[in-house]
C-alpha cells in the first residue's frame, strides 16, 4: 500500500465523479480500468467506474441512483453486483470476492486490472504489483487459473494489449495459447464485443492477427486462414488509399452503425463466475451494456463490418451461421454477407471494359447502403482503385441516375396511362424505365411512358 501524493490521480477523485463521496460506505475502492488509466495519465473518452466493497454494494447502487435520478440495474443478484447509468458515465457496484480486498484482487484477470484505490484514503493498493507491470507496459495474469476460470479473459489480454498499447507477457501468452480451445465455452456476446474492439481500431489489426495464431479465432471463425488476416490488414492500408483519393467518402467509410445494433460489450448474458465478469440477467442489463458500449465508444463502422466479412466464409451459408452463432445483428449479417456475395463480381472485373451501366445499376441496388464495406474491402483484396473509384463517384453523387435513381414515373403512373392492371409486370416496366434512364436513353417522365407503352405492346 502506497499514498498517491507522487502520482497524479486527480482523474480519481470524486470530484470528476457524477455523485459525492459520502455515498459510499467505507470502506469502498475504485478498482479495474479507471484505476489503471488514472495512472497511465491516459484519459478514456468517458467516465466507467468500478467499485467494490466488502458489503451493501447493491445498496449502495440502489441509493445513489435514487437520489440522481439515474438508471438502476441489478447484473447480477447472488454476487450482489449493481450498474447505475448517468447520461455521461456509468459505475458498477460489486461485493468484494473472498473475505478481503486482497483476495478479490487476486481473482481479476491481469494485475494491471487489480490494483485498488481507495477514496476515503487516498491510498492505493497493489498486493500483485500490477504498477510494475504498468510501468513496463505490460499485461501479465494475475494466476493462470484466473484464466482458465473466465476464459473471456484469454481475448480480453489481447483487446486490452491493443486499447493500451501494450505487449502480453511471453509466460501468459503461452498459459493462452494452451487454454485457447476453452475459449469456445463463453457467451457469444461477450466474444463478439471483444472482436468489436479489435475489428475497429488500426491497432486492433496485429493483435487480431495474435489472436488467431495462438488459437482463439478458430472456434469462432473455422474458415479464416492467415491470408483473412492479411487481408484485414489490407482494409487498414485501403481506407487510407480510398480517403486520400477522395476525401468526401471518409464520412461514408467510417459512418457509424451502433444505432443497428444492440449487441454489448458488457451486461449480456454468460454463466461465469469469475469476478468482475459482471453479467446481466435482464434485458434492462444489455440495454444498460449497448449505453455503455455506445459511451464507451464502440464504434462499428462500414470498415469493421469488412473487417469482419473478412474472415468468414466465403460460403453465404456458412458465413451466415458463423455471424448467427456470434450473434450479430440482422442489420450487420446482411451487410457481411452482401459483402461477400458480390466482391467475386468486383473481382471480375476487367480493368480496360470495367462494369456497364446495367451492372452497375444492379450493383448499386443490390449493395445498398453497404457499398462503402465493400469498396475498402475489395480495395484490400486487389481490385483496381480505378475500378472502385469511378463507382465511389457515383455513389457520392446525390442525383447520380445509376446510383441513386429517381423515379421517373409511378407504378400507379403506368397503370393509369397505359390501362394496366396491377401485377409483376409493373415492376419489371419501372426496372426498366430505371435502367433507360441510367444508360441516357431517356430523360422525362413523357419518354419513361412512351417506352412502357411500347414495351407493352411487344
Ligand atoms: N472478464 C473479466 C472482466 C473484468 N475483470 C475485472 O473487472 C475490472 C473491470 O472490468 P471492465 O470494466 O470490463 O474492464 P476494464 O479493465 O475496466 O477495461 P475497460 O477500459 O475496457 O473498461 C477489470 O479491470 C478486471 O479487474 C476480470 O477480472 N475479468
Ligand atoms: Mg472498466
Amino acid at each position: 500500500m502506497y499514498a498517491t501524493s507522487s502520482i497524479s490521480l486527480s482523474v480519481l477523485s470524486p470530484q470528476t465523479w457524477p455523485f459525492g463521496l459520502q455515498w459510499l460506505p467505507q470502506p469502498a475502492y475504485l478498482v479495474g480500468g479507471v484505476v489503471r488509466d488514472a495512472l497511465l495519465g491516459r484519459h478514456a473518452d468517458y467516465l466507467d467506474l468500478d467499485f467494490v466493497m466488502p458489503e451493501k454494494a447493491v445498496e449502495t447502487a440502489q441509493a445513489i441512483a435514487h437520489h440522481h435520478k439515474a438508471g438502476f440495474v441489478l447484473l447480477d443478484a447472488e454476487r450482489q453486483i449493481a450498474r447505475v447509468v448517468f447520461e455521461q458515465a456509468t459505475a458498477d457496484f460489486a461485493q468484494q470476492m473472498g473475505s478481503s480486498l486482497e483476495i478479490d484482487l487476486q481473482r481479476r484477470d491481469f494485475t494491471v486490472n487489480a490494483i485498488a484505490y481507495n477514496p476515503h484514503t487516498e491510498e492505493l493498493i497493489d498486493p500483485l504489483e500490477g504498477f510494475v507491470d504498468l510501468k513496463q507496459s505490460s499485461i501479465r495474469m494475475v494466476a493462470s487459473e484466473n484464466l482458465r476460470e473466465d476464459p473471456l479473459r484469454l481475448l480480453r489480454a489481447y483487446r486490452q494489449a491493443a486499447q493500451l498499447g501494450f505487449s502480453l507477457d511471453a509466460e501468459t501468452r503461452a498459459v493462452i495459447r494452451q487454454f485457447s480451445p476453452y475459449l469456445s465455452q463463453v457467451a457469444a456476446e461477450r466474444i463478439q464485443s471483444e472482436l468489436n474492439y479489435l475489428f475497429g481500431s488500426v491497432q486492433g489489426t496485429p493483435w487480431l492477427t495474435a489472436a488467431w495464431q495462438d488459437g482463439l479465432l478458430q472456434a469462432w471463425f473455422p474458415q479464416a486462414t492467415a491470408q483473412s488476416l492479411a487481408q484485414i490488414a489490407a482494409i487498414d492500408r485501403s481506407a487510407i488509399s480510398l480517403v486520400a483519393a477522395c476525401p468526401s467518402f471518409k464520412a461514408e467509410l467510417y459512418a457509424s452503425l451502433r444505432h443497428t445494433t444492440k449487441a454489448s460489450r458488457k451486461g449480456t448474458k454468460n454463466s461465469s463466475s469469475a469476478t468482475g465478469n459482471k453479467s446481466a440477467n435482464s434485458n434492462s442489463g444489455v440495454e444498460a451494456g449497448a449505453a455503455k458500449a455506445k459511451l464507451a465508444g464502440d464504434h462499428r463502422t462500414w470498415i469493421t463490418v469488412a473487417k469482419l466479412a473478412s474472415l468468414l466464409s466465403p460460403d453465404l451459408a456458412q458465413a451466415e451461421v458463423e455471424l448467427l452463432t456470434l450473434k450479430y445483428s440482422r442489420a450487420e449479417i446482411q451487410a457481411a454477407l452482401t459483402i461477400i456475395k458480390f466482391l467475386p463480381q468486383l473481382q471480375a472485373v476487367s480493368v480496360t471494359a470495367g462494369l456497364s451501366c446495367r451492372e452497375q445499376y444492379f450493383l448499386f441496388q443490390s449493395v445498398g447502403p453497404v457499398f462503402p464495406a465493400l469498396m475498402v474491402r475489395a480495395l484490400a483484396v486487389g481490385v483496381p482503385i480505378s475500378v472502385l473509384l469511378g463507382l465511389i463517384e457515383r455513389f457520392l453523387t446525390p442525383d447520380d441516375p445509376v446510383a441513386h435513381p429517381m423515379p421517373l414515373v409511378s407504378g400507379q403512373d403506368l397503370m393509369t396511362h397505359l390501362k394496366l392492371a396491377a401485377g409483376p409486370q409493373i415492376g419489371q416496366l419501372l426496372a426498366e424505365i430505371q435502367l433507360a434512364r441510367a444508360e441516357g436513353l431517356i430523360t422525362t417522365p413523357a419518354n419513361a411512358l412512351e417506352l412502357a407503352a411500347k414495351m407493352t405492346k411487344l
